[in-house]
C-alpha cells in the first residue's frame, strides 16, 4: 500500500456535539487569524445534512464576519427555495447571529443548466483570494466528496490537478439532480483542510479510502492522496 504523505490526522470525539464545537472552535481561529493578519478571510464548507450542528456553532464565533467570504464546496442545480438546495441549508444554519454579515458567494445561478452559468461562476471564483483560509468537506456513503462522484461524468476534470477552472458542472448516476463543484485544486491547497464524517458506515469507508484503489470507485481517495504541506484533518464522531 502506497504511504499517504503527511498521514492525514483523525480527530475522534465521542459525540457529535463535541465534534461540532471543536470544529468551530479551529475554524474560527484560522479565520480570526486571516482576518488579523491580511484583513479577510476565505472559508469554503459542504452542503448535506452533516455540516448543520457545526454551522450552528461556528455561527456563534464572535469574528470579524463582515471580513469573511463564505462559499459552497458543491450544489445542486437548484433554486434556494428548493429542499435540496445546500445554499438554503447555510443561510438556514450559518449565515445568522453575527455570521449574517459574512459575504456569501453562492455556486447556483438562475439559469437552465450549469453549463449555462460556468463562465460566469468561473470569473467569481477567479477574484476570490487563493488558497481559502479553510475548506471543509464531507462525504456520502458512495466516497464521494464536494460533488466528486463515482462514475460521474467530469470527475476526471473536476479531480484533476493541473486543471485551470474552479467550477465544474457534474453529473453522476447517485447525484440526483445536475450539480457544480470546485475543483480538487481550489480545495486541497486551503491553509485548513478538513474531513467531516459522522457514523460508523461513513467511518469505515474513510478507512477503505485510505488504501488503494480507484478513485472512480471512492472519489475521496484523491483529497486524500492530492499533494500537501500540512496534514488533511479527519474529523469523526459516531
Ligand atoms: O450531496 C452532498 O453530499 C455530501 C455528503 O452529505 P451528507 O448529507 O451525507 O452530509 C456533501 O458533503 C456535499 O456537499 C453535498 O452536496
Amino acid at each position: 500500500m502506497d504511504a499517504i504523505t503527511p498521514a492525514p490526522v483523525l480527530h475522534r470525539y465521542q459525540t457529535r456535539e463535541a465534534l461540532a464545537e471543536a470544529l468551530a472552535t479551529g475554524v474560527a481561529a484560522v479565520l480570526a487569524g486571516a482576518i488579523a493578519t491580511r484583513g479577510s478571510a476565505t472559508l469554503a464548507v459542504s452542503g448535506g445534512s452533516t455540516p448543520k450542528r457545526f454551522f450552528e456553532r461556528l455561527a456563534e464565533a464572535e469574528i470579524d464576519w463582515r471580513n469573511v467570504r463564505v462559499t459552497l464546496v458543491d450544489e445542486r442545480w437548484v433554486p434556494e427555495t428548493s429542499e435540496r438546495s445546500n445554499a438554503a441549508m447555510l443561510r438556514r444554519h450559518l449565515l445568522k447571529n453575527g455570521a449574517a454579515e459574512a459575504r456569501f458567494l453562492p455556486l447556483y445561478m438562475d439559469a437552465p443548466t450549469p453549463e449555462d452559468a460556468l463562465t460566469d461562476l468561473g470569473e467569481r471564483f477567479q477574484r476570490l483570494a487563493r488558497p481559502f483560509d479553510a475548506a471543509i468537506l464531507g462525504m456520502g456513503a458512495d466516497g464521494h466528496t464536494a460533488s466528486f462522484f463515482p462514475d460521474a461524468d467530469n470527475l476526471a476534470k473536476a479531480i484533476d490537478m493541473a486543471t485551470d477552472a474552479p467550477v465544474v458542472a457534474i453529473r453522476a448516476p447517485g447525484a440526483g439532480e445536475p450539480r457544480v463543484t470546485l475543483t480538487l485544486p481550489l480545495l486541497v491547497d486551503a491553509h485548513l483542510l478538513a474531513l467531516h464524517i459522522e457514523g460508523e458506515e461513513k467511518l469505515a469507508v474513510y478507512e477503505t479510502a485510505l488504501k488503494d484503489g480507484a478513485t472512480t470507485d471512492l472519489p475521496v481517495r484523491a483529497v486524500l492522496r492530492a499533494p500537501r504541506t500540512e496534514p488533511l484533518n479527519v474529523f469523526w464522531a459516531p
